[in-house]
């Protein structure tokens, strides 16, 4: 579906020049991305991802490709990007911004059970104790800023229930924003958008995390929570499932403890985790760019997260192990 820029062997053979990665030998286009042109690629030296990216510059990939070197070279399964012969990893190719990645074994896991739920707690916590000595930092750019930037653009849109709903939870999330537990949450670089299409497994055995794209500096809980909110619910309705929800938790907090702070903040996360999805659906919904060759994510599911969210208990941050 997704290939906007084309690359023939012929092109890649002589691009692929600048990288220790042997001859190209073959090319071959991947369908299912949304936001820009990947390729599986196969040199003598192995099979790795290219990627030329649609709408992110040269300015902004730094810090996702190195983020990613980063964790790959600390032990987290992510995509290792390829640096060239000057040590970047980021060329242009057709005169976009493109880059290669290692290639990951495996398929996405669309249908978790408790023992995928925590291999991905586990290495969730991997990465953000791996991240802490990351010396760049980007702010979360779906963060609390682009809530108030965006809500103003999807309320026309909306019916008078709606808007409160939006309104009240943006206003509720600025107050506990400015709290001293809020404050006092442990943060680095985080994944932001570790839905189930965006983590591999081979069988039962997670092989890596990938898009990194969403990636920016928040509260770690916050990165559970959109993690949660994704692998660990019935699907149809929202609903957290207990059982995935404890493996998730208990395999991340074995790596790295949560604080009393973050059991505090756990509610209010799963409520900021389904506000940001809810709103970037909306905004997508009613603002399609003109690029966009899919159909929109159903907003209405992350509505319905958020109510659920906000009107029933959670289960606890911890438990006992
Ligand atoms: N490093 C990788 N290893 C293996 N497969 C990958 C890798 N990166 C991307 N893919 C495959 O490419 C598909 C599209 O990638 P994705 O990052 O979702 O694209 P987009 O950013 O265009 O939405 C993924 O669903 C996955 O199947
Ligand atoms: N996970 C988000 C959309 C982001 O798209 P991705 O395919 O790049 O992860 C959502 O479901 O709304």
């Amino acid at each position: 579906m997704a290939v906007f820029t084309s690359v023939t062997l012929d092109d890649l053979s002589s691009w692929i020049k600048q990288f220790p990665l042997g001859k190209a030998l073959a090319i071959k286009g991947i369908a299912s991305g949304i936001e820009n042109s990947n390729f599986f690629i196969t040199t003598e030296t192995g099979e790795y991802v290219l990627t030329i990216f649609e709408n992110l510059t040269f300015e902004q990939l730094p810090f996702y490709l190195k983020l990613m070197r980063h964790l790959a070279d600390r032990g987290v399964l992510v995509p290792a990007p390829v640096a060239n012969i000057d040590g970047e990893l980021v060329t242009a190719l057709h005169g976009k911004p493109a880059s290669i990645v290692s290639k990951l074994e495996g398929a996405s896991q669309m249908h978790p059970e408790p023992v995928h739920c925590a291999a991905v707690g586990a290495m969730l916590a991997l990465m953000h104790l791996a991240g802490k000595d990351f010396p760049l930092y980007q702010e979360n750019l779906r963060s609390l800023n682009w809530w108030h930037e965006t809500t103003p653009k999807v309320l026309p849109f909306l019916s008078d229930e709606l808007r409160h709903l939006l309104c009240a939870e943006v206003h509720y999330q600025d107050a506990f924003d400015s709290t001293p537990i809020y404050r006092a949450l442990p943060r680095g670089p985080v994944h932001a958008d570790l839905f189930r299409n965006n983590v591999m497994f081979d069988g039962e055995k997670l092989t890596g995390f990938f898009d990194f794209y969403f990636a920016g500096c928040d509260a770690w809980i916050f990165d559970v929570a959109v993690t949660v909110n994704d692998w660990c619910i019935d699907t149809a309705t929202g609903e957290l499932d207990v059982a995935r929800v404890r493996a998730l938790l208990n395999a991340y907090h074995l790596v790295r403890p949560f604080t009393p702070e973050e059991s505090v903040a756990w509610k209010p996360m799963l409520r900021a985790a389904a506000l940001r999805f809810w709103l970037s659906r909306l905004y997508d919904y009613y603002q399609p760019r003109d690029a966009e060759m899919l159909t929109p994510h159903d907003p209405a599911h992350f509505e319905r997260i958020l109510r659920l969210r906000e009107s029933l208990p959670v289960p606890p941050l911890t438990s006992d192990l």
